[in-house]
């Protein structure tokens, strides 16, 4: 989708450097000593408050210094969340009573859909130019740019002649787009922070490195650009902690494995394991279990291309990826121009994961220094 192109997502620089001032202003707030246990809550904050507005034009508000629940959207798509995380681990007719039945979540599909529908109207209510000029720009207009002129007429076609999107279709698209645009890049985040606290080496390398583009506190395109390092600890957080355990293709033809000449036919699902490529000392030169961002400047810059897939591949790749790279590389450098993380004690801050929609750290406790 060209709107998920570096040349349009750079647009947003001073949109997500701002949301993270605002996030460090909260922080600032807290005593020096306080130790931070709701990191994944404040990094889906984070990531939820840039999302809506680089996508749907919309503050969900969720960065205010005394309420981060206060919006009613932003309440309903955590409510519906949870229980879609529910969905997707019980057998589908367990998922089905429950969404049927149950009245939280009953009620906060009501609320997003309602919200979700005045967001199309609104872009309905614009004019013909508006429209056109705003779908080079803006997720929502090229969204609503898809939907179908005549719903009754579409309705009576057959599936392969149907053209555009109806406004329950349309409906689905949009919240698949929240819930991915921000689920995801707030986990690998949140792991970022863990691993800062637990790697200060690395820390401190990334800092020096952010000093010798920026004397100042200044923040530029350019700096940003020219932070090789970073990169690469973008890169081994994906490799390190996966935050989905893989892709599922299902094969159009049969097909046998190249060296094992194992036989798979039309209809099998075949599972592409993230966490295993990533981790196979096959594919790596260095210790797979170390944390070693290095890796991508030196021995493993040429790494089997499918050895790192967090993203997935082909077709159906991620098409959000430019947009989540550069969200984490600007907020990342950022909030190290400003704060040190540290460890919150060995306990409090033990890791471990907890799957959720995303493989999510389980628990993170960690200082947050102001320099
Ligand atoms: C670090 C953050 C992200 C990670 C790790 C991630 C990962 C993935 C993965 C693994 C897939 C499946 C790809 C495959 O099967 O080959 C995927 C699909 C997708 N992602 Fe992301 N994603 C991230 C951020 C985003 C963002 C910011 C957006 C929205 C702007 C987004 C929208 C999508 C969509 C719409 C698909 C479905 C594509 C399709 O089925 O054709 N993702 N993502």
């Amino acid at each position: 989708m060209p709107l998920f192109r570096r040349a349009k997502i750079i647009n947003n620089f001073d949109l997500i450097v701002d949301c993270t001032d605002k996030l460090l202003s909260n922080w600032s707030a807290m005593p020096s000593h306080h130790v931070h246990c709701d990191i994944v809550r404040q990094c889906q904050n984070l990531l939820l408050e840039i999302f809506g507005l680089i996508s749907f034009d919309y503050n969900l508000d969720t960065l205010n210094e005394y309420d981060s629940n206060k919006n009613e959207l932003t309440r309903a798509l955590h409510v519906f969340m949870s229980s879609c995380v529910l969905v997707f681990y019980s057998p589908p007719i367990v998922g089905t009573l429950y969404t049927n039945l149950n009245y939280r979540h009953r009620q906060a599909k009501a609320i997003i859909e309602r919200h979700i529908y005045q967001l199309m109207d609104n872009e309905m209510a614009q004019t013909r130019e508006a429209r056109a000029e705003r779908k080079r720009t803006c997720l929502i207009a090229s969204l609503v740019a898809s939907l179908q002129e005549d719903e009754e007429a579409e309705a009576k076609k057959s599936e392969d002649e149907k053209t555009g999107l109806s406004r329950v279709e349309l409906l689905h698209e949009i919240l698949a787009f929240m819930v991915a645009g921000f689920e995801t890049t707030s986990t690998v985040l949140a792991w970022f922070i863990h691993a800062m606290s637990k790697y200060p080496d690395v820390q401190h390398k990334m800092k020096e490195e952010l000093m010798s583009v920026s004397v100042n506190q200044n923040l530029t395109l350019n700096q940003l650009d020219s932070l090789v390092y970073l990169d690469c600890v973008i890169n081994e957080i994906l490799r390190f902690y996966p935050i989905t355990s893989g892709t599922v293709r299902t094969l159009t033809v049969d097909d046998r494995l190249p060296k094992s000449s194992f036989q798979l036919n039309k209809g099998d699902s075949v599972l592409i394991p993230f966490y295993n490529l990533a981790h196979d000392t096959q594919h790596w030169s260095i210790d797979t279990e170390s944390f070693a961002p290095e890796r991508f400047l030196n021995e493993d810059k040429n790494h089997h291309p499918y050895a790192l897939l967090p993203f997935g591949g082909g077709h159906r790749q991620c098409i959000g990826q430019a947009l989540a790279r550069f969200e984490l590389k600007v907020i990342i450098a950022r909030m190290l121009q400003r704060v040190t993380f540290g460890d919150g004690g060995p306990k409090i801050n033990s890791g471990g994961y907890f799957t959720g929609l995303t493989i999510q750290p389980k628990h993170v406790g960690v200082t947050i220094g102001f320099s």
